[in-house]
């Protein structure tokens, strides 16, 4: 299997370098050239199954032929070893026909842990076979960046330095970050938005040169390593609800669009999907797309949902790729357009692509915070913002129709304040956290500015 970029002129890749490579050299995202196709046999199949074995069979349809199978079972085997629930992500029904996939039960307590400990085992492995070292870089509004940091932590082969806009996470996200002292770790607190620290990941991709010097990595889900591990839990959830025999339905909280992509290849793969709902905060650039056709970057709002403050969706560009027919030239055009102006618009048939399998809605402040409330009292279930979003957005499409998952992206505990406000209830860390308030902190506050930035890898990492 070889990966293409979504812009046409990168050269395909394998797996594994397109895994190491991160973003691809004309600065498009990597994609599967063909998806690989499961029968209703091999689906029904996954029944009972435990969750690393699904995960196997699911990866090594993208892998097989690079990365040998045996060596891939001990990978997965050990990821999914460090999640804290048997069943890796069990599902909880909190209404009639409505149901939270549970993806918190890693090590940092979030959705990324499930890719996160994938990837860091596969990048290793692959380094260690080639005797080779890399610097990962990675944007983060609070999640990817804990989870990376817990992933990658004394690892040989790797340096790891994350960028995350100071001030603009949860206390609790940046502890997880910035309490991690491993000498390969470095913490970098941004004077700017998560979107500034994307552009900045993303530039020193753009830059060749530095991007070779430190044979550059990255671990946002702009790698397809990180939505590959991500297309399991979508086949594992939907057959614990009757699939392939029945129709379920996604609502999934969405900043930078790899999550809800993943159950957009999932269904690409054969698993029957109903419908796959774009859940946003205020920062709703992917609603306002859907409804007008223009995407258009505003300013980034603060909210208690804060890892959805997202404004530039990374992996919408691996969807606009599929909607023009896979025409990377269309592709270019339209990221030409959102770098000169901040907007594009979607070309007609795209759109009605588009709408064909995405519906979108967006949640305030006030509802979100009601729904954490609503649903503690009503079902006994205490929501983080982020799932809050979804699950209030995923109402309005429960009438009559499949089973609704929504994604239950986030454990309350990393967001307390908001959850507290709420709720009143102050959800407690689990026992290996509950000293990160008093453990050392430790971190660099860098300007936004990607020269800055590069020197002060260069001076640290040692690949
Ligand atoms: C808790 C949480 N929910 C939802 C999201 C949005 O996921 P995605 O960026 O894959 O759309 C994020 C960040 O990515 C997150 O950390
Ligand atoms: N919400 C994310 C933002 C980065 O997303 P990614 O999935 O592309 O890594 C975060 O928590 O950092």
């Amino acid at each position: 299997m070889q990966f293409v970029s979504t812009r046409g002129l990168a050269p395909a890749l394998s797996f594994s370098d397109a895994m190491l490579a991160g973003l691809a050299s004309d600065g498009g995202l990597y994609l599967p050239e063909t998806w690989p196709q499961l029968s209703t046999a091999e689906i029904a199949a996954y029944a009972g199954k435990p969750y690393a074995e699904v995960a196997f069979d699911i990866i090594r349809r993208f892998s097989a032929g690079d990365i040998p199978d045996a060596d891939l079972h001990e990978i997965v085997t050990a990821a999914y070893g460090t999640f804290r629930h048997p069943s890796v992500t069990p599902i909880v029904e909190i209404e009639p026909n409505h149901f939270v996939l549970e993806l918190f039960h890693g090590p940092t307590l979030a959705f990324k842990d499930v890719a996160m400990q994938f990837l860091a085992r596969a990048m290793d492995h692959v380094l260690t076979r080639r005797g080779l070292r890399a610097t990962i870089v990675g944007a983060t509004s609070g999640d990817t960046g804990s989870a990376a940091i817990e992933a990658f932590r004394g690892r040989d082969t790797t340096d790891i330095f994350i960028l995350h806009p100071r001030g603009r996470t949860s206390d609790v996200q940046r502890r997880q970050m910035t309490t991690v002292l491993d000498a390969n770790v470095h913490n970098i607190a941004l004077e700017g938005t998560f979107d500034d620290c994307q552009s900045i990941v993303k530039g020193l991709f753009n830059n060749h040169r530095f991007r070779d010097s430190v044979r550059l990595s990255g671990v946002n889900s702009i790698n397809w390593g990180r939505i590959v591990a991500q297309i399991v839990y979508y086949f594992t959830a939907a057959v614990s609800l009757g699939a392939p025999h029945r129709q379920v339905s996604f609502t999934v909280p969405t900043g930078n669009f790899g999550d809800i992509f993943a159950g957009y290849a999932a269904k690409r793969m054969g698993l029957p999907i109903d419908r796959l709902i774009i859940a946003t905060n205020a920062n709703d650039i992917l609603k306002r797309t859907l409804a007008s056709g223009r995407y258009q970057v505003n300013g980034v709002e603060p909210t208690i949902s804060p890892s959805m403050d997202i404004q530039i969706s990374s992996n919408f560009e691996r969807l606009l790729f599929e909607a023009v027919g896979r025409d990377g030239a269309a592709v270019r055009t339209m990221m030409d357009g959102l770098k000169q102006s901040g907007g594009f618009a979607v070309p007609e048939a795209a759109l009605a692509a588009i709408r064909a399998e995405f519906a979108a809605g967006t949640t305030d402040e006030r509802a979100t915070g009601a729904t954490m409330a609503g649903t503690l009292a009503d079902s006994g279930y205490l929501l983080d913002p982020h799932t809050a979003v979804g699950v209030h957005v995923a109402r309005s499409h429960l009438a009559g129709g499949a089973p609704m998952l929504s994604l239950a992206t986030a454990h309350p505990a990393k967001f307390p304040a908001a959850v507290k406000a709420a709720t009143g209830v102050e959800p407690a860390l689990p026992v290996w956290l509950a000293d990160l308030n008093e453990r050392p902190e430790r971190f660099d506050v860098l300007a936004n500015d990607q020269g800055a930035v590069e020197t002060y890898i260069k001076t640290r990492t040692r690949a």
